[in-house]
């Protein structure tokens, strides 16, 4: 048995994200409808409406607006919340959630990243009620499932992995520009950048080796790379560390 009614209430950069390796899994689009006040098509065979049916509750309500817009879109939801709402909002607490949808079976807060799309993405879990094993699989076939039962560091999980990969496109984007600075091509830097970051992660999950472990591989005794590594070692984790707090601090400021 799976879901055979799934709505989503909104479907933007990180719903659709969702919905696309769903769909690649083989999800049937028939049982997905889409609420997006735009009314455009998503994907063949998915159903696409402006407002809320008037219809009985789906199986599963994912709520993909912004954290900002759900006190907007809860008074419409009322009648189509009585399974499981699944809230991918940044900061939004399970409280929160209960507050606005009463009538819930049950509430999963996940907090997924972008990769989800081709199923190499992560996603955090907590919820106020065990997660329906139709919802695990889903969950599943988006990548690494994480469950976070202590919904206090669910700012922080936030900020590493939901936001972690616009971090890490950043890091790429510096590499590049440090290339082309030192007087590569441009698009060469960037493409040069691109296939060294992803090999170097792809090594890196395949092996088991600690990332720490692999750098030291790469930096030969008295050679270039712990020239660089010295470098970065006189601030990236200080600053990272900055840059994942106060990513964390605006995830407790949207949950209200
Ligand atoms: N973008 C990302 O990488 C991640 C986003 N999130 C969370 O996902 C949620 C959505 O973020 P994004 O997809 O980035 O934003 P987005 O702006 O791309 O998508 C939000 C969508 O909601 C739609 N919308 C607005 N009002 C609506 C209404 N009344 N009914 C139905 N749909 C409505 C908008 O048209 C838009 O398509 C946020 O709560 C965010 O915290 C979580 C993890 C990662
Ligand atoms: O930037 C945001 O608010 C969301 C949360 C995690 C990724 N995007």
């Amino acid at each position: 048995m799976s879901f055979r009614r799934i709505w989503l209430i909104g479907c933007g950069n990180m719903a659709s994200a969702m919905l696309r390796r769903w769909l690649d899994c083989g999800l049937d689009p028939a049982h997905v409808t889409v609420v997006r006040p735009s009314g455009a098509p998503v994907a063949p065979g998915v159903r696409v409406v402006r407002d809320v049916p008037d219809e009985p509750a789906p199986e599963l309500l994912l709520i993909g607006v912004k954290p900002q817009m759900l006190g907007d879109v809860a008074p419409g939801l009322q009648a189509a919340s009585t399974g499981i709402v699944l809230s991918i909002l940044a900061g939004t607490k399970l409280t929160s959630l209960r507050a606005h949808f009463p009538e819930a079976g049950s509430i999963v807060r996940a907090m997924p990243n972008l990769p989800v799309a081709l199923g190499k993405g992560v996603v955090a879990t907590v919820s106020d009620a065990p997660i329906a094993p139709d919802l695990a699989r889903l969950l599943d076939q988006l990548g690494l499932v994480e469950h976070v039962p202590d919904e206090t560091l669910f700012d922080a999980v936030t900020a590493l992995a939901g936001s972690g990969p616009a971090f890490a496109y950043r890091f790429v984007d510096a590499l590049a520009k440090g290339g082309a600075a030192l007087g590569l091509d441009p698009a060469q830097a960037s493409r040069l950048a691109l296939a060294t970051v992803g090999g170097a992660l792809a090594l890196a999950r395949g092996d088991g080796t600690p990332p720490g472990e692999l750098a030291e591989r790469v930096a030969s005794k008295g050679g270039s790379t712990r020239e660089g590594l010295n470098v970065l070692d006189t601030g990236l984790d200080d600053l990272v560390a900055e840059c994942l707090a106060a990513a964390t601090r605006r995830n407790a400021e949207l949950g209200g």
